[in-house]
């Protein structure tokens, strides 16, 4: 560990920095006294109820359901899951209450178009596939390859990929809409035409001729301004997520703010890139990373200032893809008021359209409302989750 260490009321101590940072953005420390105990939680994936007794066994332990959570289960700190069977065979995954409950408040439907634009590593992405049911789709965004790298690993493993499609892209500008056919009419196995113009089904193995294009465009993504230069990189799509059987021309097609009212997502998530100051578990990662990587790669005021305008580009994109009477949650794992009531107003004050909504299931939600009536703030103390905040709006006609 390095930097300079004071006392706080948490197990492990909090470094100045931190404690500096919390300070100035009028935040408590005392949330994180009872951080250790926190718990942790998992979602048993929905049709696996019948074998909770057999995990139960596995782990050695009664799961307590979550009263608030449908599927969520607290676990006690001490039990490790990795290694078990029910792990490895994707019949539960961890996931903090309070994610869950962000996913909940989007209010999916069977048949849903869901646009999930900041999705890595998934396990929000999981938990909107898992709700979908088999109508509709998700397309998950994130601008770090490696990390959707992982998305998609974790759609495999739990078999949720059928309906969703990913994309490496900057969510700021990120413009592509679902494809709103009977995506099933068309077949998996859909014949490729010789120029590979239309989607067969999705493979890891790419042809090499693909593979080349692929290299040749991460050069460009290495070289020039990522935003402005690329196409969306599709790295994965399942059968019924709208892509198979159709042309890169209509997956790529560029469409106008009148067409997305009516044919864009139904839904949209922004689970913004924000500071992650709280998510206690995160901080508590840099105990290994030093505590001089927190103040350079969170904590540092121009880094700070900066994701706040990311923040509110990522939201305003999101916004500008949901079609009129569609619903928007925008959430982050920060608790400055700067990352949230602030880029909620900001928002508010350039969108006519927007409307900030309530939040109908956080009735019985063991959160409380933030500065900015109808939105919420989850934290240790209050929820005994990690720290998230999420607001909820729709988008009216103009
Ligand atoms: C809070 S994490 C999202 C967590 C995710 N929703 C989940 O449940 O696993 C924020 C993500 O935003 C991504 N990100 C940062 N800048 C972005 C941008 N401009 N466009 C899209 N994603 C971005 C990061 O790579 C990171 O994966």
């Amino acid at each position: 560990m390095d930097g300079e260490v004071v006392a706080s009321p948490s197990k492990s101590p909090l470094p100045e920095a931190f404690l500096d940072f919390l300070n100035k953005n009028g935040l408590d420390p005392s949330i994180y006294v009872s951080s250790h105990s926190t718990p942790r939680y998992i979602r048993l994936k929905p049709g696996c109820q019948a074998q909770l007794p057999e995990i139960e066994a596995e782990i050695k332990c009664k799961l307590k359901e979550v009263s608030w959570l449908p599927d969520f289960y607290y676990l006690p700190p001490d039990v490790r899951i990795a290694s078990t069977k029910a792990y490895q065979e994707g019949k539960i995954y961890g996931i903090d209450a309070a994610s869950g409950a962000a996913v909940l408040a989007l209010g999916i439907s069977p048949g849903d178009h869901v646009l999930d634009l900041c999705a890595a590593p998934g396990a929000k992405l999981c938990m909107i596939l898992d709700l979908l049911g088999c109508s509709g789709s998700v397309t998950g965004v994130d601008v770090a390859r490696h990390r959707l790298a992982a998305s998609r690993t974790m759609l495999q493993k739990y078999a949720l990929g059928d309906r969703c499609r990913l994309f490496v892209a900057d969510g700021a500008t990120f413009s592509l809409i679902p494809l709103r056919v009977q995506s099933n009419s068309k077949s998996c196995n859909a014949k490729v035409d010789d120029n590979s113009e239309i989607y067969n089904q999705w493979t890891p193995r790419r042809s090499w001729k693909e593979r080349k294009r692929m290299a040749k465009a991460r050069e460009n993504i290495a070289s020039k301004m990522f935003s402005q230069m690329q196409d969306p990189e599709l790295i994965f799509y399942g059968c019924n997520s709208g892509v198979v059987g159709f042309s890169k021309h209509d997956v790529y097609r560029n469409i106008n703010d009148l067409e997305i009212s009516q044919f864009g997502y139904d839904k949209v998530l922004v689970d913004a890139e924000c500071t992650h100051d709280g998510s206690i578990k995160h901080i508590q990662k840099f105990e290994q990373w030093g505590w001089t990587t927190l103040s350079r790669r969170v904590l540092d005021a121009d880094r700070t200032d900066d994701v706040t305008i990311l923040q509110l580009k990522l939201l305003t994109n999101g916004f500008r893809l949901l079609k009129v009477g569609g619903c928007l949650v925008y959430s982050t794992c920060s608790l400055t008021v700067a990352q949230n009531e602030d880029v909620v107003e900001q928002f508010l004050s350039r969108h006519v359209t927007a409307e900030l909504v309530e939040i109908e299931a956080a009735k019985t939600w063991p959160c409380r409302q933030a500065r900015i009536p109808n939105t919420l703030r989850f934290d240790p103390l209050t929820s005994a989750t990690s720290g998230l905040f999420v607001a909820k709006f729709t988008k009216l006609a103009a």
